[in-house]
């Protein structure tokens, strides 16, 4: 008999680590020059081939197995009378801790590797479904809903489906399901399943002999069940199984599907360009935010940063930026600066609208703060995932970026997973909008608040007003109604991309700085100072 975990590992063409976390701890992005951390994942999960069989022979009792409970199957939307039958089965699907130990091998030593974050029972589902003889068999489908090319109904029964990623079939003959007799199957039985390559050019035909192990690719093989011939009226007996990405929307890209870790993709967008607007306030990270864009980007050439420089001595930060040191000059042709001496300053708002000043007709404007940290490819995916939910309408993406930490000079965070912004209701200080920030792990409608430190637009986006000073708390509201206003759909990114430094560095804000006449001036303008509720549209 094969260990399942033998058998896994060839299937996945490589061996598997000796543990992977479960949870996620803080994790290390890598900084230039090491192997990115996408890369890291992938190496050690793979790809799914189209498929793949192997045997297996620790077959659950057959009296384990809930035959009394099956029922005939449908396809969702389809009723099991209409005119052509699309399955003939009779199914059941079942809570997966009952199946052992088929699938406690499979989970605990195989899967849960596999998916380090998803690793419990909710990422699988289960069925059981018995062919009677002289049946129509399953007409040729995919087992995710609208996956496969040329479009189908997809598999039945159950709701996750748009999330399967790894099909496995287990097959355990032909049963008399009152006697629980079994007989192997036999050629003249029929009901082979047929495996089509992702292009539809060829095709394989699996037996279902007791023992065969079939796994597949859920998202591109094509498959039927052929008919069935007389078999003494045995039922052909199949278990199947069904593992679930954690981010669905985003592996579905380029109908590839990923175990665990979004791949970076080919990136075919060389012609178009990102536009960062920077402000940045006396704040020395920003030489580092500069190097982790370009060193990050997968194609620098086509990234432009407008920064707004509010530095007391940019002389300092400016010879750090021409020194060799932090490999900065091969960019300095696309990054334009403003110097805006600090005592000049009236907030990030007015930084922010001095930002889109220096916006020269880029494909998309990436709006963040000066203290940020890239993951690697950082532009491939958010156009990437742009790509994916702009459809027609105008969109957004818009995050609230996870938080990094330095820690023995490596760039920490706590989860590279997305987070998207919601509001927890109104402050009673500043009557603005109180905003938390959740993680999630795949890419969603996002509610209509937009993060100036993170948002990324096709074109320039709404404009920032140029008569809003002063202003520290209401920038997500004002760009969210704005956006709103606008009709563009709001979206966030299917992983983290960008790391915003959340404590106060060793650089001053400008708010510190301000007197407290001037302080009170920026309540009076979010409680509703008329220059305010003209920019906003209250
Ligand atoms: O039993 C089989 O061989 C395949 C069944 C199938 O394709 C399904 O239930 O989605
Ligand atoms: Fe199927």
């Amino acid at each position: 008999m094969s260990d399942p975990l033998d058998l896994l590992q060839s299937f996945l063409g490589e061996s598997l680590p000796a543990s992977l976390p479960l949870t996620h701890p803080p994790t290390v992005i890598s900084e230039p020059g090491s192997t990115p951390l996408s890369q890291i994942l992938l190496k050690t999960t793979g790809s799914i081939p189209v498929y793949n069989l192997s045997t297996f022979s620790s077959p659950p009792p057959l009296s384990s197995l809930p035959l009394s409970s099956l029922k005939p199957s449908s396809i969702k939307g389809l009723t099991p009378t209409s005119s052509q039958i699309h399955r003939s089965d009779l199914s059941v699907f079942l809570p997966p801790s009952t199946i052992s130990p088929l699938i406690t091998h499979v989970s605990s030593r195989i899967v849960s590797r596999i998916f380090p974050k998803n690793s419990s029972w909710s990422s699988l589902s289960c069925q059981l479904a018995a062919y009677p003889e002289n049946s129509t068999g399953y007409v040729e489908h995919c087992d995710v809903q609208g996956s496969c090319l040329n479009g189908d109904e997809g598999d039945d029964n159950n709701n996750n489906d748009e999330s399967r990623i790894l099909t496995i079939i287990y097959y355990l003959g032909y049963v008399n399901l009152t006697t629980l007799e079994v007989l192997d199957y036999s050629p003249s039985f029929g009901g082979e399943l047929n495996v089509k390559s992702p292009d539809s050019s060829s095709s394989t035909t699996i037996k279902p002999s007791i023992g065969n192990l079939l796994t597949f690719n859920s998202l591109v093989s094509r498959h039927s069940v052929l008919p069935l011939n007389s078999t003494h009226g045995f039922h052909r007996l199949a278990l199947t199984l069904w593992y679930s990405s954690p981010s669905p929307s985003f592996l579905k890209l380029n109908s590839k599907w990923y175990l665990s870790a979004p791949p970076l993709l080919a990136d075919k967008y060389d012609d178009e360009s990102i536009f960062i607007g920077i402000p940045s306030f006396n704040d020395d990270d920003i030489i580092n935010t500069l190097k982790s864009i370009y060193l990050n980007a997968t194609n620098s050439n086509r990234i432009y940063v407008g920064l707004v420089a509010q530095y007391d001595d940019w002389g300092k930060i400016y010879t750090e930026f021409e020194s060799g040191y932090y490999n900065l000059k091969p960019f300095k042709k696309n990054i334009r600066i403003l110097n805006h001496h600090p005592s000049l300053s009236t907030g990030p708002m007015n930084s922010r609208y001095l930002c889109q000043g220096l916006y020269r007709d880029e494909t998309y404007y990436l709006s963040i703060d000066a203290h940020t940290r890239f993951r690697k490819g950082w532009d491939s995916y958010l156009i990437q995932d742009y790509k994916l939910v702009e459809g027609n309408s105008k969109t957004i993406i818009t995050s609230y970026p996870v938080g990094w930490k330095l820690e023995n000079e490596k760039v920490i965070v706590d989860c590279l997973d997305s987070t998207v912004l919601e509001s927890m209701g109104i402050t009673k200080r500043e009557g603005t909008v109180r905003q938390k920030s959740n993680v999630i792990n795949k890419q969603i409608k996002a509610p209509p608040l937009v993060a100036a430190g993170f948002y990324f637009v096709r074109g320039l986006g709404v404009k920032y007003p140029s008569n809003v000073h002063g202003v520290f708390f209401g920038e997500e509201e004002f760009l969210g109604i704005q956006y709103f206003k606008e009709g563009y759909a709001f979206w966030n990114t299917s992983v983290g991309v960008l790391f915003t430094k959340w404590e106060r560095g060793a650089g001053r804000k400008v708010e510190e700085e301000m007197g407290e006449e001037e302080r009170r001036g920026v309540e009076v303008c979010l409680r509703g100072g008329e220059e305010w509720r003209k920019e906003v549209g209250f």
